[in-house]
């Protein structure tokens, strides 16, 4: 698949003022994103994820490095390459606060150079899409901050370009708006085939939307792989032992040892073990474990987990994960 957008090489650097210090925010990070994807970019706070998505949608200049954007370089050729980028940053500042509803619709869709006619049938369309006809009249600055989500959405659409960057589209939405927003964005990504780049701290949308996610950590790249993937590789090696008798000390020593994430959770005379095996043969030196107190295994679980405990993982440098590069 031809990639949409190429992140290669990217340096930023930020200068405190008045201060001999500078902070590295983005360090060298180089990635791809393929048309029709929706791209999680993830991260702890102050990793870097603002100023990479900053540095695509040309909001503040890169030290080093390239943003292709469909083949154009937004260095080179800048009002060119951004002309294909729609960004919804925080606080929605791509609509117009004191018009209302149909008003922002109407005057985006008329910089497209659309006759009247197709302005009115086009901001129909996506009243009706976006559920915000009941709200049509209603000033943006009225409006909760989901239906402004939602609107930010619509107009972002409009400017009918192949890509759209959202920085925490679903930050501070309650639970029915936060899907309805992630349902907006799967038609956007599948009916409209348009490009999305969404950055969040919410794993729950990732793992609902995303086919793939780049996970940065300090400034540089941790992770770039399918959510899919991330999600088989730990299923795999997360077990759940069920024990007849408890682990004595010596066991729970060697398990420390051997197996640096774990949990052992003991009860009155029974006891559970929560293991990860990188490697499947690794069971067998489990087992030789258990052994040496003839220890019962009563039943064996795989564990299933969810992707904000992998991300956390990830994060902290518990999980030996290469950085693989998808295609
Ligand atoms: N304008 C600025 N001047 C100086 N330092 C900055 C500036 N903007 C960001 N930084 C620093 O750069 C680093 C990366 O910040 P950035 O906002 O890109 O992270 P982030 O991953 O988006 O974080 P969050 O999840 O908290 O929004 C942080 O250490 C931050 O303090």
């Amino acid at each position: 698949m031809e990639p949409i957008i190429e992140v290669k090489d990217l340096y930023k650097m930020y200068k405190k003022r008045g201060m001999k210090e500078s902070i590295t925010a983005v360090n060298h990070i180089s990635f791809t994103v393929n048309q029709g994807e929706i791209l999680g970019l993830l991260g702890p706070n102050g990793a870097g994820k603002s100023t990479t998505i900053k540095m695509i949608c040309g909001l503040i200049k890169p030290d080093s490095g390239n943003i292709i954007i469909k083949g154009i370089d937004n260095q080179e050729k800048r009002l060119k390459s951004l002309s294909h980028i729609s960004a919804v940053l925080e606080g929605n500042r791509n609509l117009y606060w004191r018009l209302t509803v149909r008003e922002n619709l109407e005057y985006f869709a008329g910089n497209r150079g659309l006759s009247r006619k197709d302005v009115a049938e086009t901001v129909d369309n996506l009243l009706e899409q976006f559920n915000l006809k009941h709200k049509e009249k209603e000033l943006v600055n009225r409006l909760s901050r989901g239906m402004q989500q939602k609107l930010a959405i619509a107009v972002a659409m409009l400017a009918d370009s192949d890509v759209i960057l959202l920085d925490e589209p679903t930050l501070g939405l309650d639970v029915e708006t936060s899907y309805e927003v992630r349902e907006l964005l799967l038609k956007v990504a599948n009916e409209y085939n348009r490009t999305i780049i969404i950055s969040s701290h919410d794993m729950d949308v990732i793992q609902d939307i995303c086919e793939r996610t780049v996970i940065i950590n300090n400034g540089t790249i941790v992770t770039d792989d399918r959510v899919e993937n991330l999600l088989k590789l730990f299923d795999a090696r997360a077990y759940r032992l069920s024990l007849g008798s408890l682990l004595s000390v010596k066991q729970q020593q060697l398990l420390k040892e051997n197996f640096p994430i774990h949990e052992y959770i003991p009860d009155t005379f029974k006891s559970l073990l929560e293991i990860e095996l990188p490697k499947s043969e690794q069971i067998y030196d489990l087992f030789d474990i258990l052994k040496l107190e003839s220890t019962p295994v009563e039943a064996i679980d795989k564990k299933t987990v969810n992707f904000e405990q992998i991300f956390m993982k990830i994060v902290k440098g518990e999980m030996q994960h290469e950085v693989v590069k998808s295609s």
